[in-house]
């Protein structure tokens, strides 16, 4: 049985101190409402990365995420994070090519693929987010563009590396936008992720990867998406910002 997964994005959100308010009411609703055997992810700015860390000490059910890395693992780049310092403040998962670092910082699937190779060998898991943009999606090149960025971005690994990852299909004209993919839309196409892995790797590869929808999920609309066979779970930007949605999207595995 592959792992379910509700992870929140904070983006660039939530100051030192609002992010940890934010993050011990996520703690206290996951210690007391959460039954099930999903896993809850916080992928919050660096900053609140070794707080956060240190607050869900002996909390299973919550894990810590970056929501980048460096693709080198130290040196002379001014500003810039690597996966060997997030790793070294107890953060366990990494996000890597979000529509938002391709779209704005020019990240390709050739980068994404270092950032990926690194990220796994400082012990991380990346979520490795793909999707469409609208204009792809009504030029009918959706699946084509799922099948590029999917093979240039992480199909080189070997199996044992690609088992770490989860992968995050974000149809871009979802995001922030609140129009959500139709269950039967985001279905179609992670059907097809697990058919593209059962075709470079094996089904047991496949059977076993966790993909995650991500794009206006919320409360409401979780619980359809979350029902078709091939969602595994989401990523969840804006309401992860409201610790009563967040938790109410990761109970819909409770
Ligand atoms: O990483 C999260 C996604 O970009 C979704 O964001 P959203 O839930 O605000 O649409």
């Amino acid at each position: 049985m592959r792992k379910k997964i509700v992870a929140g994005n904070w983006k660039m959100n939530m100051d030192y101190n609002e992010g940890l308010s934010l993050f011990s009411e996520v703690i206290n609703m996951v210690k007391d409402e959460v039954t099930g055997q999903q896993q809850a992810v916080v992928c919050s700015p660096f900053i609140h990365l070794h707080s956060l860390a240190q607050m869900a000490k002996g909390y299973g059910k919550i894990a810590i995420g970056a929501q980048n890395a460096h693709q080198a693992e130290s040196g002379a780049y001014t500003g810039e994070i690597s996966a060997k310092m997030i790793n070294s403040v107890g953060a366990t998962y990494v996000i890597l090519g979000h529509s938002e670092r391709r779209q704005y910082f020019g990240e390709n699937n050739a980068l994404l693929a270092k950032k990926t190779d690194t990220v796994l060998a400082n012990g991380l898991r990346p979520i490795f987010c793909i999707g469409e943009t609208l204009d792809e999606r009504n030029a009918e090149k959706h699946f084509d563009i799922i099948k590029s960025q999917l093979a240039e971005g992480v199909f080189h690994l070997d199996e044992a590396h690609f088992s770490q990852l989860v992968i995050a299909y974000e149809p871009v004209w979802a995001i922030g936008t609140g129009v959500t993919a139709t269950s039967a839309q985001a279905q179609e196409i992670h059907a097809f992720i697990r058919q593209e892995i059962a075709a470079k790797y094996n089904d047991t590869v496949a059977g076993h990867t966790t993909i995650l929808y991500g794009g206006s999920c919320n409360p409401k609309n979780a619980p359809e998406l979350f029902a078709q066979p091939d969602i595994d779970g989401g990523l969840i930007g804006g309401a992860s910002l409201k610790s009563r949605d967040f938790v109410d999207i990761v109970k819909v595995f409770n």
